[in-house]
């Protein structure tokens, strides 16, 4: 077997709580090492919750019973919408009928079914057990067909409750987005796949909004660069910031836009504060909404987690509602039950700053079943779930004076009084118990900042500014005053400018100032339009127009990323690169940018839509913290010693990348994309490296007369025997002297092997399965397979490329978990 069944389990995560968890999603915070049911109890957790009241009576044995009940497998279709159905259709039209009627030893299973409230019935679930998925082999195939398309991005195996939050946010491609505590990411690609809605199959679109992913975790900043590179983006940043203190980001007047009746002073400025349409604010919580998939909390769950993270949550969300656009909207989630992290942390970011009201959306998803939050509960001020303090002050009262400044309690771990719940609306929140749908347990609560009504017919405008700076949000400028944040000292923020230290009240609205000093626009300005002297080298012409997102000063010396220059459009390489990949004038190469310390076009080239360049021009990346923006979209290629030696190369040096060519393609000359068809992606994907004789015409005569280098193929929908291509896809392929090479990952080449043909005829897989073949075990003694042999695992799986019972089992682990 892959891994134990049996052995301790870590309880908590980083940050006190699932810091590092999420619900679903990859993630290994709570690694569910199995838990025995009889081991399922915890009394804490049920005093808890039973002196909070959020269930009868009749449905607490239900909810507890379920709770022990491990978890439905649900997954979501994922990618660009088209894309998405496309997929859906083939899991609709043809594995859920194989899968029907299905018996295993006398019982019939069921198969997959859609989660009724997901739009489009892009969500799925199904209750198998390993031993089904192992034995069966209509299921043994389908779960194949699930690992396959996980690892290549197409198929996210995703909480049910955990697709909720971007639901909510109703993300459009104009939007400025935030998510607050990003990864790993399972929610980033869905705000990016809204973002992004405008896609077709094989086209990216380019959408003028932006995505910000952030977390504090440097590391797990990387697992979003790994997430969303099933989604490549111009529109997308990585940071690595504490979201509680998220540095104000600056943007042109250009970028902004200005609501009527702007005076001329306001929009006459340089620079002003960017504000988002929409922030995700899904916080790092005790988890215990996750039970049925990490049951190992079972053993360590404890109040007092939940009543530490309050504060961080509650300064997170402070932050969010500091950095939004007026009429934008935050959602609010954890996946936890526990009212101090969820009705509390909303009661007291409402007090503290006006100008915000719940949003009512109880039938935004018809179908999905919730309860409407709670406007009363009970924090417990020990471990041993002492509740019956009514207020913060009995409690503090009731301790001896000299503790009382170590109290870790605040008094918005308190219900507010009941006629202020009524006012805030506290039951707008939403919560999700476990046995109401047979998911894990969740909390959402959706703000919106609205203009706040003075007298007649005007509004307040007043803004937040970021400290001292006074950083003022021109976007937003019919906002409410937001007053000083009522925490108790270690929660306070005012002191760090970055914080969103509230302005005093009268504080006029202020742009930021032109003459920022180290943070002013960086070199684009020295004439870097200007194209290449006949005298300058590109070096030189390199150095005159580097366009490098960073400035000098303020910058934080420990921030190790490399710089983002970049690129001017008239520079000798980019200019070939255009020239040879037959890109169109409309193509916005000036977008592009490298990542190295030269700032020089050596290896890979990025591209970024223009508010993300417009950021990075702006902002000190280490200020701002940048661990990734925009996608790759090319690449250089080596020319082989043949090239070189027929003295060629130099002309053929970068192609587009397979992850950028739907960003590429929209720009590329029609005329210089080559048409093929379903027999020619057979041959394509049978050998590495096929030679061009061996394609049949027209193809053929297309391939010999092409010189050596990089081109796209569409190839067009068609049939061949069983396989079945039904709609167009274009690739990027290498053309050498006498042979061609699809110039995709070998997982994607797997992928999309058993999608057209049904089955996995790529050169790896032949390979793979004659190694395997050498070095076949006995059955009983057979190797613990690593992650990156779950291919494998699954080829024989799916009876295609040999067969031995043991990766099977690794496999399914990999992706039922
Ligand atoms: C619940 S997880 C987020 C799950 C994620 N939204 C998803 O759907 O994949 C919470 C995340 O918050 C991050 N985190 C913890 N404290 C943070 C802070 N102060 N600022 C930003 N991120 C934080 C953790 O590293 C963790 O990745």
């Amino acid at each position: 077997m892959a891994r134990s069944k049996k052995g301790a389990h870590r309880g908590k995560g980083k940050n006190g709580g699932r810091g590092g968890g999420s619900t679903g999603d990859r993630d290994d915070t709570y690694r569910s090492d199995v838990v025995e049911r009889a081991d399922m109890h915890n009394e804490r957790f049920e005093k808890y919750y039973r002196a909070q009241s959020i269930l009868t009576d009749d449905e607490w044995q239900e909810f507890m019973e379920t709770m022990r009940n491990p978890l439905p497998t649900t997954f979501r279709v994922a990618g660009s919408r088209q894309a998405a159905r496309l997929l859906n259709g083939t899991i609709k039209d043809t594995h859920v009928p194989h899968l029907a009627g299905v018996v295993f030893e006398g019982e019939s299973v069921s198969p997959p079914s859609q989660i009724s409230w997901y739009p489009e019935g892009l969500a799925w679930q199904f209750n198998v057990s390993k031993k089904v998925l192992r034995k069966s082999p209509e299921f043994k195939k389908f779960h194949s067909f699930l690992v396959f398309e996980t690892e290549v991005g197409n198929i996210s195996r995703q909480e049910a409750v955990s697709m909720l939050p971007p639901l909510f946010l109703e993300v459009e491609p104009h939007h400025r987005v935030m998510d607050m505590c990003a990864a790993p990411g399972s929610k980033t690609a869905q705000l990016l796949e809204a973002l992004h809605a405008q896609d077709t199959v094989t086209a990216s679109s380019i959408p003028t909004g932006l995505l910000i992913a952030n977390d504090s975790d440097h590391k797990r900043t990387h697992l979003l660069i790994h997430q969303s590179a099933r989604l490549p983006s111009p529109a997308l940043m990585v940071t690595n910031h504490d979201a509680s203190i998220y540095p104000a980001i600056k943007i042109p007047s250009e970028q902004t836009v200005f609501p009527s009746g702007t005076k001329p002073r306001v929009a006459a400025k340089k620079q002003y504060q960017l504000l988002f349409d929409r922030i995700l604010c899904d916080v790092p919580c005790s988890g215990d909404g996750t039970m049925r998939k990490n049951p190992g909390i079972w053993k360590h769950w404890q109040p007092l987690d939940g009543n530490g993270l309050h504060s961080l949550q509650l300064r997170i969300l402070q932050r969010a509602m500091r950095m939004l656009k007026m009429g934008g909207r935050i959602v609010y989630s954890t996946c936890s039950m526990n009212p101090v992290e969820n009705e509390a942390v909303i009661a007291a970011a409402l007090k503290s700053i006006p100008g915000f009201e719940l949003v009512d959306m109880p039938n935004h998803l018809p179908g999905l079943i919730h309860r409407p939050g709670i406007t009363t509960w009970k924090p417990t001020v020990d471990r041993s779930i002492f509740t019956d303090f009514a207020t913060y002050e009995d409690y503090i009262q009731s301790l001896p004076e000299s503790r009382r400044a170590d109290s870790k309690m605040h008094p918005s771990h308190w219900p507010p009084p009941p006629s202020e719940a009524v006012e805030l609306n506290l039951t707008r929140c939403m919560r999700i118990y476990p046995h109401l749908q047979d998911t894990g347990g969740f909390f959402i609560a959706v703000l919106q900042k609205k203009p706040v009504p003075t007298t007649a017919g005007q509004t307040l405008r007043k803004e937040p500014s970021e400290g001292k700076r006074q950083a003022s949000e021109v976007d937003a400028l019919e906002t409410s005053e937001v007053k000083k944040p009522r925490l108790s000292s270690d929660m306070d923020t005012s002191a760090d400018p970055q914080a969103g230290g509230a302005p005093p009240a009268d504080e006029p609205e202020e742009a930021l100032p032109d003459d920022l000093g180290d943070e002013g626009a960086p070199g684009m300005d020295v004439d870097a339009n200007a194209p290449p002297t006949p005298a300058e080298t590109s070096s030189d012409f390199r150095q005159r127009t580097k366009g490098k997102g960073k400035a000098p000063g303020n910058a934080d010396p420990n921030f190790k990323e490399n710089p983002y220059t970049f690129i001017s459009p008239e520079d000798p390489i980019i200019q070939t690169c255009i020239a040879n990949l037959r890109l169109q004038p409309s193509f916005p190469a000036s977008n592009l940018l490298v990542r190295n310390p030269a700032g020089e076009p050596v290896r890979s080239l990025y591209m970024t839509n223009a508010l993300v360049k417009s950021i990075v021009q702006h902002n000190d990346y280490t200020r701002l913290r940048l661990v990734t923006c925009g996608t790759k979209v090319i690449g250089k290629q080596e020319a082989s010693a043949e090239v070189r030696r027929e003295g060629g190369g130099a002309d053929m040096q970068f192609r587009v990348l397979g992850e950028g060519l739907p960003v590429v393609l929209p720009y590329i000359d029609p005329e210089a994309v080559l048409g093929a068809d379903i027999t020619a992606l057979k041959v394509l994907m049978e050998g590495y490296y096929p030679l061009c004789s061996g394609f049949g015409e027209p193809f053929r005569s297309t391939i010999e007369g092409k010189a050596t280098g990089s081109y796209v193929v569409r190839f067009q929908p068609g049939h061949i025997n069983n396989a079945s291509l039904s709609h167009d896809l274009v690739l990027p392929i290498w053309k050498s002297n006498v042979s061609v090479t699809l110039m995709i990952d070998k997982r994607a080449k797997s992928a999309l092997s058993l999608r057209v043909f049904g089955e996995d005829i790529t050169t790896a897989a032949r390979d793979a399965a004659q190694k395997k073949a050498q070095t076949t075990p006995t059955p009983g003694d057979a190797p613990v397979l690593q992650k990156g042999d779950a291919l494998l695992a699954v080829q024989a799986a799916a009876g295609e490329a040999g067969s031995t019972p043991a990766p099977v089992q690794a496999a399914e682990e990999e992706v039922v978990g």
